[in-house]
């Protein structure tokens, strides 16, 4: 029968060069609680002294322990040395260097008397005296934290020691202490977690000559107690009176021999127990176990050839890059990135996202929603008082209170108001275009990964693209405001015009006196006395009637159409100035007798411009101090009627001109931002980076990658290794 071990520590060997663990070898997992007598065991296995010794956990991290069998040739004995993986140059034929070896190890990465390391040491030993085998050697579990232990260390140990045991591929050997209730057994508790049915376990009674005189254990070695399909085997380590005399490790083995010959109990057992019948157990155990697993572990290393495979054809080939054309390379991956671009754009990407809007319809979105309720947000005349109003009222009729509105104080007030459309739609513009920049990061990612240079030129050319069209677009966006601030057309067909606001008006006080007077004739007739009157509404029978409580809305003008003047007033004769009124303010059809008004801001008395409307904190101030007029609180039916009027005028036109800021102002995004730039990324990322001197510059590949495909290769070149060892091995 070939010997496997070999095989499995070629491939540990094979393995260790990547520290990795991708692959389940078959080895032996030493378990015990401490002081169990785990070094003692190994150390007969070896027939050296080796292992540390000390009180506290001593094994604090785990070993990895090789035993190669050299044989003595005819001219020579073999050589008896120790190799460690991390030291691999120098040969340890001093037994009690190697001790020491692993102490300094030990410290080095766990630390002096402190917690354990997950870390395995690994160390190689040639010698005739021993058998080929594998073994792992496990820090002792443990109840109590010691010194400066880490107080979770038996938590700690326990994760490791379940770490290596719950590997399909591994063999338990649980050692127990003898002279310990079995039932208590810590390394048999754990490996029944991991192997319930025992089929991988094998137990180890050490200190069978510690035993209480008349007791022996021969029921739990013949499989009496706990049926593990390995078996129990007994041995006897020195003591520690021997350790301290140095007793022989050949003089203990005879001792030991000895011991089961004579004992009562063990003597018909005897050729089944002792060290060195567990070593050939563990031997033939391993060898068993390592060819059953072997397909499977072929089979994996297979699975891990394909995988590694694959990935490294992922990161592409700088060897097939040498040869390709730079510059047709360059110009696809150009190419791919602005069809990217233009597809988020149109929303034909592939791979489009169904968590969150993106790309085109995003675009939409601000245009619909975000800009669409901002202009929705804004009140047509929420920032005027009345004092705002009447002052520019009075500011344009001059000193002499004017019985008419005058169309200059309209003219006034309703430019600013425009102007408050300006920030929501430059903002649009903003919105949008940062959208467009978010798109062109989100581009080629998976193509230019590889070329983290070229990928960050494309994308800065096109944030450069897009911040050259945000100037010209904000512009005009500002110009599409100007215009409309520039003529206030009165005429519009959508504006309500100043008789639609007289005859709505009229229409409500009619309303409402005809509801007050409901009201009273019903106080009346249930003998109340109290005289509704006081709250009564007005009639507009004269001048003086106009209504007393009328609401100071704005609300109310929107959506009405101009009445002509007799449809609904005409027949009162009462009207008669309001009919000059409103001749004088609206024409009577006379255009040219309107006065053609600058959009000049409203003069403040002591000479400073005062922009209606906007800086009303300012007017305000002004107001208050008496600077403008002085008796702020109280109004004459007139006046409230006009600053009723210019509401409902300011409100119909600010609409008017809210709907075409709307409509335009996102055409205007379309045309000069979004279009262009979709149109002209390609011919703007060919005519900056398709330059011959750039290609190498731009071709650079990402150093991570280049490391990952190394990595890669590496593995690839192990996992090949391994499957040829394991195919001449079967
Ligand atoms: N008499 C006798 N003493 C033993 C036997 N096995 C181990 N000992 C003693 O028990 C003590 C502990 O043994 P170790 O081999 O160091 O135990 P360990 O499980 O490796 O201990 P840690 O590494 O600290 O967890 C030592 O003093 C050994 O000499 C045995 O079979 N008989």
């Amino acid at each position: 029968m070939n010997d496997l071990i070999p095989v499995v520590n070629k491939l540990q060997d094979v393995f260790n060069t990547i520290g990795s663990e991708t692959v389940d070898l078959p080895q032996i997992i030493v378990v015990g609680s401490q002081s169990s007598g785990k070094s003692s065991v190994l150390e007969n296995l070896v027939q050296r002294d080796f292992l540390p010794r000390g009180s506290g956990i001593v094994t604090r991290r785990p070993l990895v322990l090789q035993l190669v069998n050299v044989q003595d040739s005819e001219d020579s004995k073999a050589v008896e040395y120790g190799e460690f993986l991390h030291m691999s140059d120098r040969k340890f034929t001093d037994f009690s260097e190697i001790r020491k070896e692993i102490e300094a190890e030990t410290a080095r990465v766990a630390g002096q008397n402190k917690g354990i390391s997950r870390s395995p040491i690994h160390l190689k030993i040639y010698s005739p005296k021993v058998l080929n085998l594998t073994l792992v050697d496990l820090p002792g579990l443990t109840k109590i934290p010691i010194g400066d232990q880490p107080t979770d260390i038996e938590k700690q140990t326990r994760i490791l020691v379940l770490d290596y045991i719950t590997k399909p591929n591994s063999i338990i050997l649980a050692v127990s202490p003898a002279n310990v209730d079995l039932v208590n057994s810590e390394s048999l508790k754990l490996a029944k977690q991991v192997d319930p049915e025992g089929k991988r376990t094998i137990g180890v009674l050490t200190k069978l000559d510690l035993m209480d005189a008349g007791t022996n254990a021969l029921d739990v070695l013949t499989g009496r107690v706990i049926p593990l399909k390995l078996g129990f085997i007994g041995v006897v380590n020195r003591s520690q009176q021997d350790i301290i005399g140095n007793k022989p490790m050949s003089e203990a083995l005879k001792a030991e021999s000895e011991f089961f010959k004579r004992h009562s109990a063990y003597r018909s057992i005897a050729s089944r127990c002792g060290t060195p019948f567990l070593a050939k157990i563990l031997n033939h155990i391993l060898m068993n176990h390592i060819r059953e697993r072997l397909p499977d572990m072929k089979a994996r290393i297979n699975a891990l050839i394909s995988q590694t495979t694959q990935e490294l054809l992922s990161y592409g080939d700088p060897a097939l890059d040498e040869k390709t054309n730079k510059g047709a390379l360059v110009l696809k991956l150009i190419t791919k990135f602005s069809n990217d671009f233009v597809a988020s754009i149109d929303g034909t990407a592939l791979d489009i996202s169904t968590k969150e809007l993106c790309g085109g319809a995003r675009i939409y979105y601000i245009f619909n929603n975000i800009f669409g309720t901002a202009l929705q947000s804004i009140s047509p005349c929420g920032n005027l008082s009345v004092q705002d109003i009447r002052t520019a009222i009075r500011n344009s009729t001059g000193p002499r209170p004017s019985l008419f509105v005058p169309e200059i104080a309209f003219d006034l007030l309703v430019k600013p108001q425009v102007l408050l459309l300006e920030q929501p739609s430059l903002r649009c513009v903003e919105l949008v275009h940062e959208e467009l920049t978010k798109i062109c990061h989100s581009c080629g990612n998976q193509e230019l990964g590889r070329y983290p240079r070229l990928h960050a030129k494309l994308i800065e050319v096109v944030a450069d693209l897009l911040r050259e069209r945000l100037s010209p677009t904000s512009s005009y966006v500002e110009s599409l405001i100007s215009i409309q601030r520039a003529y206030v057309n009165t005429n519009h067909p959508d504006f309500i015009g100043g008789a639609g606001a007289m005859s709505d008006l009229v229409k409500k006080s009619e309303k409402k006196r005809k509801e007050y007077e409901k009201l009273n004739r019903r106080a009346n007739l249930g003998g109340n006395t109290t005289h509704i009157s006081t709250l009564s509404g007005p009639s507009i029978s004269s001048k003086d009637d106009i209504p007393d409580g009328l609401p100071l809305s704005d609300k109310e003008s929107s959506g009405s159409k101009d009445i002509g003047l007799q449809n609904g007033i005409g027949n009162n004769s009462s009207w008669t100035q309001r009919e000059s009124f409103l001749t004088y303010f609206f024409g009577s059809g006379n255009k040219s007798d309107r006065t053609v008004l600058p959009d000049q801001p409203l003069p403040s008395r002591n000479g400073t411009s005062v922009k209606t409307g906007i800086d009303m904190g300012e007017l305000e101030k002004k107001l208050d101090n008496g600077a403008i007029i002085d008796d702020a609180v109280h109004l004459t039916d007139h006046e409230e009627m006009e600053i009723q009027l210019i509401r409902s005028l300011i409100t119909s036109y600010f609409n008017l001109v809210r709907k075409t800021i709307q409509d335009l102002v996102p055409k205007a995004i379309m045309h000069l931002l979004v279009n262009y730039s979709r149109e002209s990324v390609q011919n703007r990322l060919v005519s900056e980076l398709y330059k011959e001197e750039l290609f190498v510059d731009l071709l650079q590949e990402d150093e991570n990658l280049a490391s990952k495909r190394q990595n890669c290769k590496t593995m690839l070149d192990v996992y090949r290794k391994a499957f040829d060892i394991m195919n001449e091995a079967m």
